[in-house]
């Protein structure tokens, strides 16, 4: 798909810090350059003169004389939001809880620490490709290669249904209709909205941007309702790739109508809308809701367990899918991020899926801006400010002090500092690590990062520690770390998340809060 596509892409109907990771160019190789090299030296002298009174100051990394402005008070922190709704009512919450954090409210030109950005392109306005440091943006450029829905129902994935891209596939359709009398089909398009199941003599041939999905039949039912569900994901880095989910609860949504007898012209019956029924509505789940205060996901996990089977199976699933799915578009936005200069950027995405009788887990989509108003559904509201709540602590957006005024700077110290990063010390010293940096073996000692990836393990660190509910799927958690096979697992990766997956590995080995 061509970048500009992806860049401007028309996008769904839900359009509802970190810090800079420099580009890869920016890296000196493992081979360290000559100004890095005239740095070192120059800050080995002045260390040696502070070195009989501040005895740690002895470990000098090159990166480090880059790190002026740590732990300076500054001024509270601003955020600008981009939406053309003049209500903004739908974005009640995130100003809700920005203000509790202590932020302040400016203008899209005037100069901010967060842009909010809700609608679509969100490219245009800014000079996003130019990011001060101490600036952070809600979407990736190149996101849409995961929320335009065509080219993600289109990729080939197991969990997404079966579809084709029209016109382009029309005959494949058509042949693969011919082998499946069975299979019904929706017709989807980007601007999404009102799909319905058709027979496959129905399907609008000729419209551009769409695609044709066989329809997934023997949906799990609750008390008789199809639903879906809404897995909130947070991307914080990409190349090295950073994903975690929200686990405090899950968006369920079930049909108006119960499923049968399945009637493809009762669209409520099949497809969850606007008005969708809440859990608090669905007799069996109401009670473990209003009586025993469970979440959406425990009260369903209650009904599932009630029925005989077991709902652990669902979320390994999720995670996997959620995973794999990024994974697969990684590539391409990377390629959109070569002209980005800072990469401050962090998504709040809301996966949607559904789930069959054997407790099979689907993709439907993955919604950029997912909706964050409760305005229809007012019990949503602690949902919506609870992911809220992670997703800014995840990502450095956190409450303010009173004493501090502002936020410690993403490099203070006092959060993050050489020894939390350092592994693997044995390895280091063994490849004598401190001398040269030319074995691959070194690639995770201190002495051998450059900046950008210093602060690529600062950053991993600091999510890690702020996380709250977000849970971390890539790189993957690790179920036993002494089973764990490193090549194994990072061997069809990318260099860079090869890289972080064995800092976490190490760190996991080291305590297993890590672990996950
Ligand atoms: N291929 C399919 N098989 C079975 N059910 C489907 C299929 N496609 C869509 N649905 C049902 O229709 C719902 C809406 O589909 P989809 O998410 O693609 O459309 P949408 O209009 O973008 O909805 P949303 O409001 O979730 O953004 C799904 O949650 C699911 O219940």
């Amino acid at each position: 798909m061509d970048a500009s596509v992806v860049e401007n892409a028309p996008n769904q109907k839900e359009v509802d810090g970190k810090m800079a990771t420099t580009e890869e160019s920016e890296k000196p190789s493992n081979s360290i350059g000559l100004l890095p090299i005239m740095i070192f030296l120059a800050a080995t002298v002045a260390t040696a003169v502070v070195v009989e009174v501040l005895p740690h100051a002895s470990r000098v990394f090159p990166w480090k004389l880059a790190d002026s402005s740590a732990d300076q008070l500054q001024p509270p922190p601003t955020y600008a939001i981009f939406g053309r709704s003049p209500t903004e009512e739908h974005l009640v919450h995130v100003v809700n809880v920005l203000h509790k954090f202590g932020y302040k409210r400016v203008g899209v030109n005037d100069s901010w620490n967060l842009l909010w950005a809700h609608d679509y392109p969100f490219l245009s306005f800014a000079n996003l490709k130019n990011l001060g440091q101490h600036q952070v943006v809600n979407h990736y450029p190149g996101c849409g290669y995961l929320t335009n829905k065509v080219d993600l129902c289109t990729t080939q994935l197991p969990f997404l249904p079966r579809a084709f891209r029209l016109p382009a596939e029309r005959e494949e359709f058509l042949d693969y209709a011919r082998e499946n009398p069975q299979a019904l089909f929706v017709q989807k398009h980007n601007e999404h909205r009102h799909i319905k199941v058709r027979a496959p003599a129905d399907i609008a041939f000729g419209s551009n941007d769409s695609f044709v999905q066989e329809f997934v039949q023997r949906p799990y039912l609750v008390d008789g309702h199809k639903f879906d569900i809404g897995v909130y994901v947070v991307i914080t880095s990409v190349n090295p790739l950073r994903v975690y989910i929200y686990t405090g609860d899950v968006l369920f949504r079930y049909c108006p109508v119960k499923y049968h007898p399945f009637d493809a012209e009762n669209v409520d019956k099949y497809i969850v809308g606007d008005d969708y029924l809440p859990t608090w509505e669905v007799p069996s789940l109401r009670k473990y809701y209003n009586r025993f205060g469970g979440s959406m996901r425990t009260v369903f996990e209650a009904y599932v367990r009630d029925q005989g089977k077991d709902p652990a199976q669902i979320w390994p699933q999720v995670e996997h899918i959620v995973r794999t799915t990024i994974a697969a578009k990684e590539k391409d936005i990377v390629n959109i991020l070569r002209s980005y200069r800072t990469h401050n950027f962090f998504d709040l995405m809301r996966f949607d899926l559904f789930i069959d009788e054997d407790l099979k887990v689907f993709l439907m989509e993955a919604n950029m801006s997912p909706n964050l108003s409760s305005a229809h559904f007012k019990p949503n509201s602690l949902l919506y400010e609870q992911v809220l709540y992670s997703v800014f602590n995840l990502v450095g957006i956190r409450p303010l002090t009173s004493t501090s005024g502002a936020l410690l700077g993403e490099s203070s110290e006092m959060i993050t500092t050489d020894k939390n990063l350092s592994t693997d010390l044995n390895k280091c010293a063994a490849h004598d690590c401190d001398k040269s940096c030319n074995k691959e073996e070194c690639d995770l000692c201190l002495q051998c990062l450059s900046g950008s990836e210093y602060k690529m393990l600062q950053q991993a660190h600091q999510e890690h520690l702020h996380r709250v509910d977000m849970k971390r799927i890539f790189p993957k958690p690790i179920r036993d770390p002494m089973r764990f096979d490193v090549m194994a697992e990072t061997a069809n990766m990318s260099k860079k998340n090869a890289w972080m997956t064995r800092w976490f590995h190490n760190k996991c080995q080291f305590d297993a809060v890590w672990c996950n």
